[in-house]
């Protein structure tokens, strides 16, 4: 990473004297440090998948690509970039080239985000039109409060607008009055993420200049009609037949009941609602409707009711160390916790000193929960904090969950990259029960 050769002497051209961390082989990464003077450190990490840093963006995409068959599929799915400050989380999830993605040569240093995002839509082009639907929120977690980055004002500019995370009452975390936008394309979601990400909260550390200060999860819900619903929908256009207007209700997103009747240029209408869709049986409705003729139609049932399955994806804030424990035998909770806070000594201070503390209490909280899940203790303290408590369902749930480490090579950042390394071996302790599809009804073709 360009970073690690921008602290204290660079080594010599070709070095690899100060690499202690390589992926040795598809799935373990060797940690292997002779500082002089000290004890000499030999540790072996396996993980799912490691890639090298010859490895493209292509190559570590490839492991992601899966999962967004999953998500139509009925999977709630989570991605997210963990490591330290400058790692390459950003590079990772969003790419190097933030503001024209669709260039080629900008496509190639696309991130997961651009290539899910367009991935997504060339899976659901596959699919019966009108299928699935797809919206997109933007939260950013900064000093621990949840900011809603799609908000607009009165005047319809995006400021970032504080809100709250609460339970609900089946025990999952929501985010209410959260903005949701219809998007219909990869281009559409950059688009729309370009604009946010500016007010995103970045200022630079100690390795970084663009240190972004911020959790950012960036999460696509999909809503996905079974064909049958669909089939029903196509007939009663066919017939150009009104559905009644109380259906319209059925829609679960206020927007997507607006884009119903009126659907933004350039964007396919979608079908509209079918009794399937809800409740209101069309004998309880005061409309006189084309079901209630004595013409059989598909009985309804609950693979005919929309379903939305989510697609969270996460470049968390970078954790960091500070030069007053900068060295090899730190232990890692110790500048992740309240220690923090006396690393002012070391040049940080007021609220760069109060952010940098946020990020790694809020990382800390993450790996508590993750400690108390791998563990299997009855309490999961996911409301220590906000990061944790927006997770609650992607970490602790049902959904199927990737954690991409980014750790640096170079010796100078041997003890971030333990911790990362750390981080990552008590993720796969994890054992949850497996991933849970959503309305087993639902037949995709
Ligand atoms: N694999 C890589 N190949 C090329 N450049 C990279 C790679 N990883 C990171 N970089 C570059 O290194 C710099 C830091 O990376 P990035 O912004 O992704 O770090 P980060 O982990 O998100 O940091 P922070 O947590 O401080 O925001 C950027 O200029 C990025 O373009």
């Amino acid at each position: 990473m360009p970073f690690d050769h921008g602290l204290g002497s660079p080594p010599a051209a070709g070095s690899t004297l100060d690499e202690v961390v390589q992926a040795v082989d598809d799935d373990s990464v060797l940690v292997n440090c002779a500082k002089p003077g000290s004890q000499i450190l030999t540790k072996m990490f396996e993980f799912e998948r490691v890639h090298g840093p010859g490895d493209s963006q292509e190559a570590v995409f490839e492991e992601v690509r899966p999962l967004l068959t999953s998500l139509l599929d009925g999977y709630n799915v989570c991605i997210m970039a963990y490591g330290q400050t400058g790692g390459g989380k950003t590079h990772t999830m969003i790419g190097s080239h933030h503001d024209n993605h669709s260039s080629s040569a900008a496509r190639d240093q696309n991130g997961i985000i651009p290539k899910a995002a367009s991935e997504l839509f060339r899976l659901i082009s596959e699919r019966p039109v009108g299928s699935h639907t797809v919206e997109v929120s933007v939260l950013e977690v900064y000093n621990n409060e949840v900011l809603d980055l799609l908000a607009k004002d009165e005047e319809g500019v995006a400021t970032g607008v504080k809100r709250d995370v609460i339970t609900t009452a089946t025990g999952t975390s929501e985010v209410p009055c959260l903005a949701h936008e219809p998007v219909c394309s990869g281009v559409e979601v950059m688009g729309l993420l370009g604009g946010v990400l500016r007010l995103r909260a970045q200022s630079p550390t100690l390795v970084h200049r663009d240190s972004s200060r911020s959790h950012l999860i960036v999460t696509l819900t999909v809503t996905s009609r079974s064909a049958n619903a669909l089939a029903l929908a196509r007939r009663m256009q066919s017939s150009r037949q009104e559905p009644p207007r109380t259906l319209q209700r059925e829609f679960w997103s206020p927007r997507c009941a607006r884009r119903a009747t009126a659907p933004p240029r350039g964007r396919p209408a979608p079908a509209p609602p079918t009794p399937e869709d809800g409740p209101s049986s069309p004998a309880s409705s005061p409309v006189s409707s084309p079901f209630s003729s004595p013409s059989p139609s598909p009985r309804p049932s609950i693979s005919q009711e929309p379903i939305r399955t989510r697609l969270q994806l996460v470049d968390l804030a970078g954790s960091e160390c500070h030069s007053c424990c900068r060295h090899l035998w730190c232990v890692w909770c110790r500048c992740h916790g309240d220690y923090c806070v006396v690393a002012g000594v070391s040049g940080v201070s007021g609220a760069a000193l109060w952010e940098s503390s946020c990020i790694n209490r809020s990382l800390s909280a993450l790996s508590d929960v993750l400690g108390a899940l791998a563990e299997q203790r009855p309490h999961v303290p996911y409301r220590n904090s906000k990061l944790t408590h927006l997770l609650q369902d992607s970490i602790g749930g049902d959904a199927k969950l990737l954690v991409m480490l980014c750790v640096s090579p170079t010796q100078h950042f041997l003890t971030e990259s333990l911790q990362s390394l750390g981080f990552g071996a008590r993720a796969r302790q994890v054992q949850r029960g497996p991933p849970r599809r959503k309305n087993t009804g639902l037949k995709i073709k």
